[in-house]
């Protein structure tokens, strides 16, 4: 798995700093050093032109990366405002940098706005620990309404790390420094869009700390999963490559569980089937060329199904509707034995909204995984316990309760397997806001999973996919689109010419 995509709680990141200072590699007032010279680095590449830099520090050592700030600047010549919130701990490795910085400091509360000027926040970064005070939050609204350049360290003040939640006011900056690696808070909204564009620097922290800190906690890109990906042999039918199927809606609500058949099929189940009640099998019929169709009213129907060619993976949710068997459906896949995947998407969530611990049971006594893929209201429904709890925690929190992998759908989608394992998306894009776009993604999952391909890992590359698809046809996109858009991006990461 792989190192670089980790992202650190604020307190694994502290345990980071500590293992490193106890390595004898360098003390907490080097790294303080180090991070300082970075954002100045960074400071003065990308705002060559402005007049001046007002430095904010608070008390601790995210102030202390401030002073250091402040001191090589003007070491440089550089002309510099300071402003102090607070004051250092006496020993402090911030009290350290008051020391040595040549400038003294305002109060905080003698700030405002000068044109010509960037900010640079270094008031609270991992440690904040409550919402900001009225000063604090002063300083923080008239940055915001003023046409000012804000380059945050390591957070904008007010964002917490943990989870991306805003404590009371937060700055909104246009650069955002962090160090060695990214915090959930960084990636998870409102936090992802306050922190403007996020740079990681390093600063000489060892990646041998990440062994003993054991990270749960995850970006969701390519080299998370690529090693899992599902890679077609020679050798294979189209069955062994995996069969994938999908409960279509009635006759008037057939076109979810198509781009859910298609999508399955484009990421590469080698068999994918419509099981359609008979109301509407003349509407899927006239409309599926490669995807196959297959009879389902009743359970009867679908144990018959089953036993003629069983699935690798079923999809069931998508324009089902909430009347006919589907809990019945549910219930009896995961009793019946056999392995493989079963993807519950939408009116396959919100049919047990009554009844979540008879889902949950059942998922947990059977041999069959499942993936949840609900919206913030259909997992309110399944998780009325978890309401008030952060997206990050009641994704975790979910996945546990439930058995089920869980996909948070939202801007910054979270993949929770119950093993404790989170990754969280970053490549999220508003074109994915179109009707049936879930419906293809439960689709792609299900064809990862049919595949064989370990069921958090498939979850996570089939979130990734589906967003990148979007990304990159951008304006315009319908969800019919994104079944057409995976080949390229299956080519580049299986390396389609090393196959050949
Ligand atoms: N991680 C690294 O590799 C390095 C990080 N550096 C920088 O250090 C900060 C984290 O420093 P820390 O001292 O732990 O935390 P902060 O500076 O963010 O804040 C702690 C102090 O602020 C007080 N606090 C917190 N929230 C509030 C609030 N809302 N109102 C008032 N005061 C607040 C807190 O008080 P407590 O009472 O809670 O103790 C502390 O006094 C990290 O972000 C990096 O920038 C290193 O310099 C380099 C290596
Ligand atoms: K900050």
């Amino acid at each position: 798995m792989s190192n670089s995509l980790v992202l650190l709680t604020p307190s694994q990141m502290a345990e980071a700093d500590r293992l490193t200072i106890s390595s004898g590699a360098v003390d907490g007032y080097g790294l303080m050093k180090r991070a300082g010279q970075t954002i100045v680095s960074e400071l003065l590449r990308r705002y060559p032109h402005c007049n001046g830099f007002d430095v904010l520090c608070g008390p601790g050592n995210n102030g202390g990366d401030g002073y250091v700030v402040a001191r090589l600047l003007v070491e440089m010549g550089v002309m510099v405002r300071l402003f102090a919130h607070g004051s250092p701990r006496p020993g402090s490795d911030a009290e350290k940098a008051v020391q040595d910085c040549p400038i003294g400091a305002q109060s905080l509360s003698q700030f405002s706005v000068l044109q010509g000027h960037a900010i640079v926040d270094a008031i609270y970064g991992a440690g904040l620990s409550r919402p900001l005070d009225d000063a604090v939050s002063r300083v923080a609204k008239e940055c915001r309404n003023a046409d000012v350049a804000v380059i945050s360290v390591d957070l904008p003040t007010g964002v917490s790390g943990a989870d991306g939640q805003v404590l009371g006011d937060a700055f909104a900056a246009d650069l955002t420094i962090t160090f060695f690696r990214l915090k959930p808070g960084h990636l998870l909204e409102p936090g992802r869009e306050l922190c403007g564009e996020t740079i990681v620097a390093n600063i000489g922290i060892p990646d041998s700390v990440l062994g003993p800190i054991a990270p749960r906690n995850w970006i969701n890109q390519p080299p998370l999963w690529r090693g899992d990906f599902p890679k077609p042999r020679r050798n294979q039918h189209k069955y062994s490559r995996g069969h994938a199927t999908v409960f279509s809606g009635g006759a008037f609500s057939t076109g979810a569980a198509r781009l859910a058949a298609l999508g399955a099929a484009r990421a590469g189940a080698g068999a994918t089937t419509i099981y359609s009640p008979a109301s509407a099998i003349a509407v899927n019929a006239a409309q599926l060329t490669s995807i196959m169709l297959a009879k389902v009213d009743t359970v009867d129907d679908l144990e018959e199904v089953i036993s003629a060619r069983a699935p690798d993976a079923f999809v069931l949710g998508p324009g089902f509707g909430l009347r006919r068997p589907i809990r019945e459906f549910a219930i009896s896949i995961l009793q019946r034995g056999g392995g493989g995947t079963l993807v519950m998407d939408a009116d396959a969530i919100t049919a047990f909204r009554d009844e979540p611990a008879a889902l949950f049971t059942a998922i947990k006594g059977s041999e069959r995984a499942v993936v949840l893929t609900p919206h913030e209201g259909e997992f309110s429904r399944l998780f009325p316990d978890l309401i008030g709890k952060v997206r990050l925690e009641r994704a975790g929190e979910a996945a546990r309760v439930s058995g089920a992998v869980i996909v948070l759908k939202g801007p910054d989608t979270i993949i929770a397997s119950p093993d404790g394992r989170i990754a969280i998306n970053a490549n999220g894009n508003p074109w994915l806001a179109t009707a049936g776009s879930g419906d293809v993604l439960a689709g792609v999952i299900a064809g990862l999973a049919a595949q064989k391909m370990p069921l958090w890992e498939a979850t996570c590359a089939g979130v990734w996919l589906h967003a990148e698809a979007a990304t990159r046809f951008g304006p315009g996109l319908i969800a019919d689109d994104l079944p057409g858009l995976l080949p390229p991006l299956l080519a580049e990461l299986l390396e389609v010419d090393q196959l050949l």
